[in-house]
């Protein structure tokens, strides 16, 4: 429940004058409705997610159904072993790229029943961009093809960009794609698809899986970037920069 409806519950059940609660409410509906437990549960928001949710932005799990989320910053499996989300384990983005988002996954599973898009990360505040950054073990020249310079800013850090793969629920395992997400270097570069199989290091159906994730995130307004199979963005840097803030 959102926390306005519940602020609202609470007051209104603290202002209406019932002859006897037990003659309103059942046993249930007295805990369910128990104004204490209420504050327990906003209280148990995460701090970062009360944020994001003040400044607009949306749960994808609220929005799309059937779609799963693996903040992968959020636990210590992740290229610099650290989680640095803390308890925020969901995915938040702008509401209109959520809703393309949604076409997206909807497209994949009236095409591909059994699929679904998993997503690891949405929207990213700009300190932990700055963690990202920090923690690349690359040279400064080429550290910009894999995590956005914090000083420029990522589209992550709006909310318009999108980490994600495919996971089919029947085989219960992700799709192959070639390379785990993350890894950073030419097998994982849509831009490199023709040579890494002409070497050896991807395969037909590697390729072919990352097709169709591109077919319904570029169906659906999102646009790849050259090194990152799993990454996609909504709208240019210049377009995020006039419509949203950054996350800080
Ligand atoms: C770090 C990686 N998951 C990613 O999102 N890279 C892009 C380029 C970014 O930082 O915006
Ligand atoms: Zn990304």
């Amino acid at each position: 429940m959102k926390r306005s409806a519940l602020i609202f519950l609470t007051l209104a059940i603290a202002c209406s004058s019932p002859k006897s609660d037990q003659e309103v409410f059942s046993e249930q509906q007295r805990e369910e409705l128990d104004p204490i437990r209420e504050i327990d549960l906003v209280e148990e928001m995460p701090e970062l997610e009360m944020t994001l949710r003040d400044q607009g932005l949306v749960n994808v799990e609220e929005e799309i159904p059937g779609i799963m989320v693996e903040l992968k910053y959020s636990t210590t499996d992740n290229f610099f072993k650290q989680d640095v989300y803390g308890d925020l384990t969901k995915a938040f983005l702008q509401p209109e790229v959520a809703e393309r988002l949604k076409k997206a996954q909807e497209m994949l599973q009236a095409e591909n029943p059994g699929y679904t898009l998993l997503v690891y990360d949405g929207v990213r505040p700009s300190s932990v961009q700055q963690i990202l950054w920090d923690n690349l073990d690359k040279p400064d020249s080429l550290k910009p093809l894999y995590v956005a310079d914090p000083k420029k800013g990522s589209l992550h850090n709006f909310g318009v960009a999108v980490d994600l793969t495919i996971f089919d629920t029947k085989a219960d395992s992700t799709l192959d794609m070639g390379t785990s997400y993350d890894y950073f270097g030419y097998p994982a570069y849509p831009d490199r698809e023709k040579q890494m199989l002409s070497e050896g290091k991807l395969t037909r159906a590697q390729i072919a899986n990352r097709d169709i994730l591109r077919k319904v995130m570029t169906a659906n307004g999102f646009s790849g970037i050259g090194s990152e199979w799993w990454h996609f963005n909504a709208f240019s840097r210049k377009e995020a920069g006039e419509k949203f803030e950054i996350i800080k």
